[in-house]
């Protein structure tokens, strides 16, 4: 039986969160709802769920010693893992000392790197994907776009929202993916994935909540990426009975393996050979803040309710709807978000600013989430309160 006191009190069920962006923010929102305590933890200051938790911490996640004395010195109930680069080893020596880490360690480790997750689907489970191959250097890499030919995708082994990220059109351009792939890494190593370039007619993340119910799919969400990063997500994306079926019994054989219990993004493409597994988190996924606007419970609160050991029996898509991101351009600490209230007089329209503490280029600031009759009255609709959005960098001030 799951009972909890007042946070800060001997009797609190305390939440311990590693990477604290915006989908954190969330989760920690959702959290609070229930009455738990909240301690949010990033590699930098201000973080967008640093606002909204109990207290915060600022520690390198990739350094194992500093995470296990933080999480010994905190003892939380449940460590619940935001973003992919953590020590993960050290997640796995703590979950055998008796800590709650979500889904499990193995899964954070083995979602961690693109070689874990994809030899398990791929090697273990025989689950469609692209062809691949693994490189570590220039060489093995010409090597690997000479066997899968051109065009050819290549990624860090380490990355994510497409940081390090290139398509290899010709083989000349192996160099340049190379060294593209060597700064977008985000943890030292130089192995990349090369990946058969897959001709998608489109991509789905199917959301999959593992619970104490068991396992249940959201509806399928269509997304748009550019540069390997998303900018475009709505709910639900029409797809063939058949197909569903496909997808689903993917997402259900990838989350059976990993184990837990939580929400994962399964990543699928759409093609017309059938359904190919990319990759999972095991965590809310970025294309999921339209269930904000979607659904009769969030893709965080299902998160928040799965790992704190309730039920989930059943998801209801209340109205079809979109997501659009905003991107910042400049960079720098000296900025405004504008525009919001342009936005907020578009029908059926919600934003939420992450109140991220600066910009660089790339960086996703804000989503506009938009119900409509249909999915694409939505898309119309979030795409043009995000062009609404306008972040303006002042270039003369720290
Ligand atoms: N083999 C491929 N063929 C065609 N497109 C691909 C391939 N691999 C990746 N992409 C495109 O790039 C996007 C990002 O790739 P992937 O999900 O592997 O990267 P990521 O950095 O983990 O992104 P995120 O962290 O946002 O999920 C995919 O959603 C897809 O649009
Ligand atoms: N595709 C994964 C993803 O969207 N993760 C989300 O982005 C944050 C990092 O943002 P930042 O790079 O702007 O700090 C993460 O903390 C997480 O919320
Ligand atoms: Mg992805």
């Amino acid at each position: 039986m799951a009972m909890w006191g007042a946070p800060f009190s001997a009797q609190s069920r305390k939440l311990l969160l590693l990477g604290s962006g915006e989908l954190g923010k969330e989760v920690i929102i959702e959290a609070q709802r229930l009455g738990v305590e909240t301690v949010a933890v990033d590699s930098y200051e201000h973080a967008p769920a640093m606002g909204v938790a109990h207290r915060s911490y600022v520690i390198d996640m990739l350094d194992a010693e500093a995470l296990k004395a933080l999480i010994r010195l905190e003892k939380p109930d449940l460590i619940v893992p935001e973003i992919e680069a953590i020590a993960t080893h050290a997640l796995e020596e703590l979950e055998q000392e008796g800590f709650f880490v979500v889904p499990t360690a193995r899964a954070a480790r083995l979602t961690m790197d693109r070689e874990g997750i994809r030899r398990l689907a791929a090697e273990e489970l025989g689950l469609p994907t692209a062809a691949y191959r693994f490189a570590d250097s220039l060489d093995e890499l010409r090597q690997a776009v000479e066997e899968l030919g051109t065009p050819c995708v290549i990624k860090p082994i380490m990355s994510s929202s497409g940081k390090g990220q290139s398509i290899c059109r010709v083989p000349e351009d192996a160099e340049v993916c190379w060294n593209t792939a060597l700064e977008g890494a985000r943890a030292k190593g130089t192995r990349v994935i090369v990946e058969a370039f897959v001709s998608f007619r489109s991509e789905i993340t199917l959301l999959t909540v593992r619970s104490v119910s068991g396992t249940v799919f959201c509806p399928p969400i269509g997304h748009i990426q550019k540069d390997g990063d998303y900018v475009e997500s709505w709910q639900p994306h029409f797809m063939s009975a058949g197909e569903l079926e496909e997808a689903q019994s993917i997402a259900k054989a990838v989350t059976d393996q990993l184990g837990g219990r939580g929400i994962f993004g399964v990543e699928l493409f759409l093609t017309d050979q059938g359904v190919l597994f990319s990759e999972v988190s095991p965590r809310p996924h970025d294309t999921g803040m339209v269930t904000m606007a979607t659904q009769d419970v969030s893709q965080f609160a299902l998160h928040v309710r799965a790992i704190l050991g309730f039920p989930v029996e059943s998801v209801q898509l209340l109205t079809p709807g979109a997501s659009a991101t905003l991107k910042a351009e400049g960079e720098g600490q000296a900025f405004t978000v504008s525009g919001m209230g342009e936005a907020l007089a578009l029908p059926r329209t919600q934003i939420r600013v992450f109140g991220k503490p600066a910009v660089r280029p790339g960086r996703r600031m804000a989503v506009a989430l938009s119900a409509a009759e249909d999915v694409e009255i939505a898309r119309t609709i979030a795409k043009q309160a995000a062009s609404m959005l306008k972040v303006e960098v002042y270039e003369n001030e720290q």
